[in-house]
């Protein structure tokens, strides 16, 4: 089985590597990733790996896999911040609160889709304005759900984690492996 990567995240390639997976190939899907009216985070983020998956185009011997990661503040969905302005209003929101991170995952193969999510709890310390014009200006935030990056600079900002550290990063690494071994692809060789 050849493994397809459909992620063009480069935190997800060094995650799988963590799992001694190198993919055969990289196809970044492109869809649109606008969250529906009063759509919630958890079914979101689930649909958006599904969706990711659904676009990238597959042989009969590969295995692709997707994954979304989104921050939710309550109903709120924040997304990858468009710019430093609307980093900075993420911040301002998640200063000093509980959040919840949600990465779903989803696996693609001839036989079929599998899919997971996963959900952690994250605090954030209060923010002084120093330390947000601090981060911001580490450019850190890009490109990042929320406007922050738990493997980065931002970690100083975080006492508290509950969940799967690396689903909070992009990728969970016990669902991936089980999802890509039920999908056919060897984690652990066999001599
Ligand atoms: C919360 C958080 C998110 N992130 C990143 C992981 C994802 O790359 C990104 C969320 O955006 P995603 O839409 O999940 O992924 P992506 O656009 O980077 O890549 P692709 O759709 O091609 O797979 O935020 C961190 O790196 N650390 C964190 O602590």
């Amino acid at each position: 089985m050849r493994l397809i990567l459909g992620s063009g995240s480069p935190r997800r390639l060094d995650l799988l590597a963590q799992l001694g997976l190198v993919p055969d190939e990289v196809r970044p899907p492109d869809i649109d990733e606008t969250p529906r009216m009063g759509e919630l985070p958890r079914p979101y983020c689930a649909r958006m790996a599904r969706e990711k998956a659904e676009a990238v185009e597959i042989a009969p011997d590969e295995v692709v896999l997707c994954a979304d990661t989104t921050v939710a503040m309550g109903r709120r969905v924040l997304g990858k911040p468009a710019d430093e302005v609307e980093a900075r209003s993420f911040l301002d929101a998640l200063s000093g609160r509980r959040h919840m991170v949600v990465t779903a995952i989803a696996v693609k193969s001839a036989d079929g889709m599998r899919q997971r999510e996963v959900t952690s709890a994250v605090r954030m310390k209060r923010l002084s304005k120093t330390e947000i014009d601090g981060y911001l200006a580490t450019g850190d935030w890009r490109g990042k759900a929320g406007g922050y990056a738990i493997q980065g600079p931002a970690s100083t900002f975080i006492p508290w984690i509950s969940g799967s550290h690396s689903a909070v990063v992009g990728l969970p690494l016990h669902e991936t492996a089980q999802l890509l071994s039920a999908a056919g692809i060897m984690i652990w060789p066999t001599a």
